[in-house]
């Protein structure tokens, strides 16, 4: 990669010497969670405003967070990443400072702007906590830091790029094939008697209403059927199979020959159209094709917080159970040293416009700036008002 004018245009000469790079601090950008079970619900209108989500539903979510004492995983789980990434950065000579910034809750991104600013930062580097593209995954965290700079009143004075989706980082890939392998290994162990056409692997991603599936991505990358999520969540199934068939190979362990894609965390009103089938649907199905046992892989996300713990760990769990399969899930990447390697990885891409923009697969490295018309806000048209 080379530098491109806006890069210079933008950095005085004194200002890129004294930084010895690009930029000036990581921001990681995330979901947020609440803390304790009075955030619950303003947590949940954050997430919500704007958004035609049944009351029921909301109240439904809620008690998932009771049940875990009102605390969501995810504020621990991206504070040990951030942790773990400051420290491979450290340890490769950048002096970058890390903030967490979320669209949901504390640490909210206008503060976590105004941090960064404080600390004397004029350029920094944002990491998405989801690797894949569509509005609610890539493009909502564009608007929501576009939104925090003009807010705090710092457009122009901070300058906020992003490292690009990574769906098809062998740093991201690898892990969940790792975490397959273990999960095949706890069913094994478990039943000594189970075969390769006994277990059926189910791939999950967070569920979308169509309209945003296929609206996702731009150019070739919306053409493909689905649109691009659909078609980076296939092409990372794909992967992680063939990751593991050849570890499996080496280990003399049962291969996957038999795996789909299903999604999870379907919300919105019953009518509207959301990705299919749900992963619970897609369970019940194993027995008449003979499963014996199930693993779920959840390649959507990053860290096991609520949506994997709650979805896949108690109601997933439960459904095979009824159905008296067998039941294993996945790790996600969560603090694996190669996802943290790939991350610094990516940021040192474009700290010294260096690096080999690693991917897997049959698609090239997403770019590291989205067009314009990437992955378009859904029209609603019972929006009641603006997000926070
Ligand atoms: C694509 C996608 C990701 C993956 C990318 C990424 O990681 O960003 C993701 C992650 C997450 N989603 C999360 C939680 C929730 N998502 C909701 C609602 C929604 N998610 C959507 C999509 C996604 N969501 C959508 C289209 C809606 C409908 C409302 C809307 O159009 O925006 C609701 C409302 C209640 C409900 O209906 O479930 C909650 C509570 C948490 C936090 C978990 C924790 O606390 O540990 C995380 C990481
Ligand atoms: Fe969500």
């Amino acid at each position: 990669m080379t530098l491109t004018h806006s890069h210079w245009d933008s950095h005085t000469r004194l200002g890129f010497m004294l930084a010895a790079g690009l930029y000036h601090g990581i921001m990681l950008v995330s979901f947020g969670g609440p803390r304790v079970p009075d955030d619950v619900m303003p947590f949940l209108r954050n997430v919500t405003r704007g958004r035609a989500i049944p009351s029921e539903r909301l109240e439904l979510v809620a008690e998932h967070y009771y049940h875990f004492g009102g605390a969501s995983p995810i504020n621990a789980q991206n504070d040990a990443l951030a942790a773990a990434l400051g420290a491979e950065l450290a340890a490769r000579g950048h002096r970058l400072p890390i903030w967490v910034g979320n669209r949901n809750w504390s640490p909210y991104l206008t503060d976590a702007v105004q941090q960064a600013h404080q600390s004397g930062c004029q350029r920094i580097l944002a990491v998405l906590t989801s690797g894949y593209a569509s509005y609610s995954s890539c493009r909502q965290y564009r608007d929501d830091l576009d939104a925090a700079l003009v807010q705090t009143g710092l457009t122009g004075e901070l300058k906020v790029d992003k490292v690009r989706q990574f769906f098809n980082h062998p740093g991201f890939v690898t892990p969940f094939a790792d975490g397959l392998v273990a999960a095949l290994g706890r069913l094994s162990s478990h039943d000594p008697t189970l075969t390769s056409a006994d277990v059926e692997v189910i791939f999950t991603g967070h569920s979308l209403p169509i309209g945003a599936a296929m609206s996702s991505g731009f150019g070739a990358w919306r053409e493909a059927t689905g649109g691009a999520y659909l078609a980076q969540h296939r092409q990372v199934a794909e992967q992680v199979v063939q990751a593991v068939n050849l570890l499996q190979r080496a280990a003399g362990g049962p291969e996957v020959t038999h795996w789909q894609l299903a999604w999870q965390s379907r919300s919105g009103p019953a009518a509207q159209p959301w990705l299919e089938p749900d992963v619970n649907d897609a369970i019940a199905g194993l027995p008449g094709l003979g499963r014996k046992a199930v693993v779920t892989v959840p390649i959507s996300f990053i860290s096991d917080h609520m949506e994997v713990i709650w979805d896949l760990d108690i109601e997933a769990a439960a459904t095979a159970a009824g159905l008296g399969l067998g039941y294993a899930r996945a790790a996600t990447p969560g603090t694996h040293p190669k996802f943290v390697t790939a991350l610094a990885d990516m940021i040192e891409e474009r700290q010294s416009g260096r690096g080999d923009r690693a991917h897997i697969g049959r698609y090239g490295a997403w770019p590291d700036s989205c067009p314009p018309d990437c992955c378009p806000a859904p029209v609603r048209p019972h929006h009641q008002g603006a997000r926070p």
